[in-house]
Protein backbone atom coordinates (compact mmCIF):
# COMPACT_ATOMS: atom_id res chain seq x y z
CA UNK A 1 0.00 0.00 0.00
CA UNK A 2 1.19 3.36 -1.04
CA UNK A 3 2.12 5.67 1.67
CA UNK A 4 1.33 9.55 1.11
CA UNK A 5 3.99 12.01 1.60
CA UNK A 6 1.37 15.00 2.56
CA UNK A 7 -1.46 15.37 4.93
CA UNK A 8 -3.31 18.09 2.78
CA UNK A 9 -2.31 19.19 -0.78
CA UNK A 10 -4.24 21.33 -3.30
CA UNK A 11 -4.34 19.92 -6.79
CA UNK A 12 -4.51 22.43 -9.91
CA UNK A 13 -6.21 20.55 -13.24
CA UNK A 14 -5.53 22.00 -16.33
CA UNK A 15 -8.77 23.22 -18.21
CA UNK A 16 -7.15 22.49 -21.38
CA UNK A 17 -6.24 18.44 -20.33
CA UNK A 18 -10.34 18.31 -19.76
CA UNK A 19 -10.73 18.12 -22.91
CA UNK A 20 -8.99 14.98 -23.60
CA UNK A 21 -8.39 14.12 -27.52
CA UNK A 22 -11.93 16.38 -28.12
CA UNK A 23 -10.88 19.83 -29.39
CA UNK A 24 -12.91 21.82 -27.49
CA UNK A 25 -14.99 21.31 -23.87
CA UNK A 26 -15.43 18.37 -21.79
CA UNK A 27 -14.35 14.86 -22.83
CA UNK A 28 -16.00 12.86 -20.21
CA UNK A 29 -13.99 9.59 -19.88
CA UNK A 30 -10.49 12.00 -19.10
CA UNK A 31 -12.97 13.53 -16.53
CA UNK A 32 -14.06 10.50 -15.49
CA UNK A 33 -10.32 9.40 -14.86
CA UNK A 34 -9.07 12.39 -13.24
CA UNK A 35 -11.92 12.45 -10.83
CA UNK A 36 -11.05 8.29 -10.16
CA UNK A 37 -7.52 9.17 -9.39
CA UNK A 38 -8.60 12.20 -7.14
CA UNK A 39 -10.98 9.77 -5.23
CA UNK A 40 -8.22 7.07 -5.01
CA UNK A 41 -5.91 9.70 -3.49
CA UNK A 42 -8.73 10.86 -1.15
CA UNK A 43 -8.73 7.20 0.19
CA UNK A 44 -5.69 7.27 1.13
CA UNK A 45 -6.76 9.68 3.80
CA UNK A 46 -4.91 12.48 2.00
CA UNK A 47 -7.09 16.21 2.54
CA UNK A 48 -7.92 17.17 -1.14
CA UNK A 49 -8.17 20.61 -2.79
CA UNK A 50 -8.34 21.22 -6.26
CA UNK A 51 -8.36 24.35 -8.23
CA UNK A 52 -9.58 23.72 -12.13
CA UNK A 53 -8.43 25.59 -14.81
CA UNK A 54 -10.60 27.03 -18.30
CA UNK A 55 -8.45 26.91 -21.15
CA UNK A 56 -10.34 24.15 -22.81
CA UNK A 57 -13.61 26.54 -22.87
CA UNK A 58 -12.15 30.16 -22.93
CA UNK A 59 -9.62 32.24 -21.74
CA UNK A 60 -10.28 36.12 -21.16
CA UNK A 61 -7.42 36.95 -23.49
CA UNK A 62 -9.21 35.23 -26.74
CA UNK A 63 -11.54 38.24 -26.77
CA UNK A 64 -9.52 41.56 -25.85
CA UNK A 65 -9.42 43.70 -28.92
CA UNK A 66 -12.39 42.12 -30.62
CA UNK A 67 -14.68 44.43 -28.83
CA UNK A 68 -14.95 43.02 -25.21
CA UNK A 69 -12.98 44.36 -22.93
CA UNK A 70 -10.26 42.28 -20.95
CA UNK A 71 -11.79 42.49 -17.46
CA UNK A 72 -15.20 41.33 -19.14
CA UNK A 73 -13.33 38.24 -21.10
CA UNK A 74 -11.63 37.72 -17.77
CA UNK A 75 -15.05 37.50 -16.06
CA UNK A 76 -16.00 35.01 -18.90
CA UNK A 77 -13.30 32.78 -18.24
CA UNK A 78 -13.84 32.78 -14.77
CA UNK A 79 -17.24 31.48 -15.75
CA UNK A 80 -15.61 28.43 -17.89
CA UNK A 81 -13.95 27.38 -14.63
CA UNK A 82 -17.14 27.10 -12.97
CA UNK A 83 -18.62 25.19 -15.96
CA UNK A 84 -15.53 22.69 -15.06
CA UNK A 85 -16.00 22.67 -11.54
CA UNK A 86 -19.42 21.46 -11.86
CA UNK A 87 -18.85 18.58 -13.85
CA UNK A 88 -15.68 18.03 -11.67
CA UNK A 89 -17.81 17.85 -8.39
CA UNK A 90 -20.36 15.47 -10.28
CA UNK A 91 -17.73 13.06 -11.69
CA UNK A 92 -16.09 13.47 -8.34
CA UNK A 93 -19.37 12.32 -6.53
CA UNK A 94 -19.95 9.33 -8.81
CA UNK A 95 -16.78 7.91 -7.63
CA UNK A 96 -18.61 7.81 -4.23
CA UNK A 97 -16.03 10.78 -2.62
CA UNK A 98 -18.09 13.74 -0.68
CA UNK A 99 -17.18 17.27 -2.27
CA UNK A 100 -18.13 20.79 -2.50
CA UNK A 101 -17.76 23.30 -4.89
CA UNK A 102 -15.94 26.77 -3.69
CA UNK A 103 -16.76 29.51 -5.83
CA UNK A 104 -14.83 33.09 -5.68
CA UNK A 105 -17.87 34.96 -7.35
CA UNK A 106 -21.04 35.01 -5.82
CA UNK A 107 -23.24 32.36 -7.57
CA UNK A 108 -25.24 30.76 -5.21
CA UNK A 109 -28.04 29.46 -6.99
CA UNK A 110 -25.11 26.92 -8.56
CA UNK A 111 -22.13 27.06 -5.73
CA UNK A 112 -20.78 28.22 -2.44
CA UNK A 113 -19.49 30.98 -2.07
CA UNK A 114 -15.50 30.66 -1.52
CA UNK A 115 -14.91 32.26 2.48
CA UNK A 116 -11.51 30.67 4.07
CA UNK A 117 -13.45 29.37 7.19
CA UNK A 118 -15.86 27.38 5.09
CA UNK A 119 -13.26 25.72 2.84
CA UNK A 120 -11.33 25.19 6.03
CA UNK A 121 -13.99 23.77 7.30
CA UNK A 122 -15.17 21.32 4.18
CA UNK A 123 -11.64 19.89 4.24
CA UNK A 124 -11.24 19.47 7.85
CA UNK A 125 -14.28 17.39 7.97
CA UNK A 126 -12.99 15.31 5.10
CA UNK A 127 -14.75 16.91 1.72
CA UNK A 128 -12.80 17.41 -1.25
CA UNK A 129 -13.29 20.55 -2.07
CA UNK A 130 -13.50 22.34 -5.79
CA UNK A 131 -12.01 25.93 -5.92
CA UNK A 132 -14.12 27.48 -8.54
CA UNK A 133 -13.84 30.85 -10.56
CA UNK A 134 -9.91 31.12 -9.99
CA UNK A 135 -9.40 34.24 -7.35
CA UNK A 136 -12.39 36.24 -8.81
CA UNK A 137 -10.47 38.64 -9.66
CA UNK A 138 -9.70 39.58 -13.64
CA UNK A 139 -5.99 39.52 -14.92
CA UNK A 140 -5.38 36.50 -12.83
CA UNK A 141 -5.08 33.52 -13.49
CA UNK A 142 -6.04 29.57 -12.14
CA UNK A 143 -2.77 28.66 -11.40
CA UNK A 144 -2.09 32.25 -9.08
CA UNK A 145 -5.43 30.65 -7.47
CA UNK A 146 -3.99 27.72 -7.06
CA UNK A 147 -1.14 28.64 -5.52
CA UNK A 148 -3.03 31.10 -3.23
CA UNK A 149 -5.63 29.37 -2.18
CA UNK A 150 -3.11 26.14 -0.73
CA UNK A 151 -1.38 28.83 1.17
CA UNK A 152 -4.76 30.16 2.82
CA UNK A 153 -5.60 26.73 3.50
CA UNK A 154 -2.09 24.84 5.04
CA UNK A 155 -1.38 22.67 1.79
CA UNK A 156 1.86 21.01 1.83
CA UNK A 157 2.34 21.13 -1.54
CA UNK A 158 0.88 22.13 -5.11
CA UNK A 159 0.36 19.22 -7.33
CA UNK A 160 -0.09 21.04 -10.74
CA UNK A 161 -1.74 18.32 -13.09
CA UNK A 162 -0.68 19.11 -16.52
CA UNK A 163 -0.37 18.68 -20.38
CA UNK A 164 3.57 17.66 -19.92
CA UNK A 165 5.38 15.64 -17.68
CA UNK A 166 7.19 18.11 -15.78
CA UNK A 167 9.22 21.43 -16.34
CA UNK A 168 11.37 22.02 -19.79
CA UNK A 169 14.13 24.18 -20.43
CA UNK A 170 11.85 26.17 -22.85
CA UNK A 171 8.03 24.91 -23.77
CA UNK A 172 8.72 21.12 -25.13
CA UNK A 173 5.43 21.71 -27.18
CA UNK A 174 7.31 24.51 -29.09
CA UNK A 175 10.93 23.33 -28.89
CA UNK A 176 11.77 19.29 -29.76
CA UNK A 177 15.27 20.23 -27.78
CA UNK A 178 13.91 21.56 -24.33
CA UNK A 179 15.43 19.57 -21.56
CA UNK A 180 13.60 18.29 -18.79
CA UNK A 181 14.42 19.11 -14.96
CA UNK A 182 13.47 16.11 -12.60
CA UNK A 183 14.28 19.21 -9.55
CA UNK A 184 14.61 22.64 -9.67
CA UNK A 185 14.11 26.02 -7.70
CA UNK A 186 11.67 28.71 -7.22
CA UNK A 187 14.28 31.18 -8.19
CA UNK A 188 15.80 29.00 -11.38
CA UNK A 189 11.78 28.93 -12.84
CA UNK A 190 11.29 32.44 -12.15
CA UNK A 191 14.82 33.90 -13.68
CA UNK A 192 14.65 31.46 -16.19
CA UNK A 193 11.14 32.45 -17.08
CA UNK A 194 10.15 28.87 -17.78
CA UNK A 195 6.14 29.19 -18.48
CA UNK A 196 4.86 26.19 -17.30
CA UNK A 197 3.03 28.35 -14.51
CA UNK A 198 2.79 31.81 -14.57
CA UNK A 199 5.14 33.93 -12.58
CA UNK A 200 2.56 34.84 -9.71
CA UNK A 201 2.34 31.76 -8.76
CA UNK A 202 5.57 30.83 -8.39
CA UNK A 203 6.25 34.04 -6.81
CA UNK A 204 3.63 33.09 -4.37
CA UNK A 205 5.18 29.87 -4.12
CA UNK A 206 8.58 30.92 -3.54
CA UNK A 207 7.58 33.24 -0.71
CA UNK A 208 5.71 30.56 1.08
CA UNK A 209 8.43 27.88 0.40
CA UNK A 210 5.50 25.69 -0.76
CA UNK A 211 6.68 22.45 -2.95
CA UNK A 212 5.22 22.52 -6.65
CA UNK A 213 5.36 19.17 -8.07
CA UNK A 214 4.59 19.56 -11.92
CA UNK A 215 3.35 16.19 -13.94
CA UNK A 216 1.28 14.41 -16.92
CA UNK A 217 -2.33 14.78 -16.15
CA UNK A 218 -2.66 11.94 -19.11
CA UNK A 219 -1.04 9.40 -16.88
CA UNK A 220 -3.31 7.27 -15.22
CA UNK A 221 -2.79 7.45 -11.13
CA UNK A 222 -0.60 10.18 -11.48
CA UNK A 223 -2.00 12.42 -8.93
CA UNK A 224 -2.08 9.28 -6.01
CA UNK A 225 1.77 8.43 -7.42
CA UNK A 226 2.97 12.14 -7.09
CA UNK A 227 1.26 12.13 -3.63
CA UNK A 228 3.34 9.30 -2.64
CA UNK A 229 6.38 10.80 -4.03
CA UNK A 230 6.61 8.53 -6.82
CA UNK A 231 5.93 9.04 -10.77
CA UNK A 232 7.62 10.82 -13.59
CA UNK A 233 7.19 14.13 -12.10
CA UNK A 234 9.47 17.49 -12.06
CA UNK A 235 9.89 19.07 -7.96
CA UNK A 236 10.28 22.43 -7.31
CA UNK A 237 11.41 23.95 -4.34
CA UNK A 238 13.07 26.56 -2.30
CA UNK A 239 16.86 24.80 -2.57
N1 LIG B 1 9.26 25.52 -19.67
C1 LIG B 1 8.14 24.79 -19.78
N2 LIG B 1 8.06 23.55 -19.25
C2 LIG B 1 6.93 22.83 -19.36
N3 LIG B 1 5.81 23.27 -19.98
C3 LIG B 1 5.81 24.51 -20.50
C4 LIG B 1 6.98 25.32 -20.44
N4 LIG B 1 6.70 26.51 -21.02
C5 LIG B 1 5.43 26.44 -21.44
N5 LIG B 1 4.89 25.23 -21.14
C6 LIG B 1 3.52 24.87 -21.48
O1 LIG B 1 2.73 25.10 -20.31
C7 LIG B 1 1.52 24.42 -20.53
C8 LIG B 1 0.78 24.28 -19.24
O2 LIG B 1 -0.47 23.81 -19.60
P1 LIG B 1 -1.76 23.98 -18.69
O3 LIG B 1 -2.90 23.58 -19.55
O4 LIG B 1 -1.55 23.29 -17.41
O5 LIG B 1 -1.72 25.50 -18.38
P2 LIG B 1 -2.84 26.53 -18.26
O6 LIG B 1 -2.88 27.33 -19.52
O7 LIG B 1 -2.59 27.27 -17.00
O8 LIG B 1 -4.12 25.64 -18.06
P3 LIG B 1 -5.61 25.86 -18.41
O9 LIG B 1 -5.90 24.95 -19.54
O10 LIG B 1 -6.23 25.44 -17.16
O11 LIG B 1 -5.83 27.30 -18.76
C9 LIG B 1 1.93 23.10 -21.17
O12 LIG B 1 0.95 22.69 -22.11
C10 LIG B 1 3.27 23.40 -21.83
O13 LIG B 1 3.22 23.27 -23.22
O1 LIG C 1 -8.26 34.39 -11.01
C1 LIG C 1 -8.58 34.26 -12.21
C2 LIG C 1 -8.59 33.04 -12.87
C3 LIG C 1 -8.96 32.96 -14.19
N1 LIG C 1 -9.33 34.08 -14.87
C4 LIG C 1 -9.82 33.99 -16.26
O2 LIG C 1 -10.26 32.67 -16.55
C5 LIG C 1 -9.54 32.13 -17.68
C6 LIG C 1 -9.34 30.66 -17.52
O3 LIG C 1 -8.35 30.42 -16.52
P1 LIG C 1 -6.97 29.67 -16.87
O4 LIG C 1 -6.07 29.92 -15.73
O5 LIG C 1 -6.44 30.28 -18.16
O6 LIG C 1 -7.33 28.26 -17.05
C7 LIG C 1 -8.26 32.95 -17.72
O7 LIG C 1 -7.70 32.96 -19.00
C8 LIG C 1 -8.77 34.32 -17.31
O8 LIG C 1 -9.41 34.93 -18.41
C9 LIG C 1 -9.29 35.30 -14.24
O9 LIG C 1 -9.58 36.34 -14.83
N2 LIG C 1 -8.93 35.35 -12.91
Amino acid sequence: MAEPLYKRVLVKVSGEALMGPAGFGLHQPTVDQIAADLAATHALGVELAVVVGGGNIFRGVQVSGQGVDRATGDYMGMLATVMNALALHAAVMRQGAQARVLSALDISAVAETYTRPRALAHLDRGRIVIFAAGTGNPFFTTDTAAALRAIETGCEALLKATNVDGVYSADPKKDPSAVRYDRITHDEVIHKDLKVMDTAAFALARENALPVIVFSIHEPGSILAAVCGGGRVTTVTSR
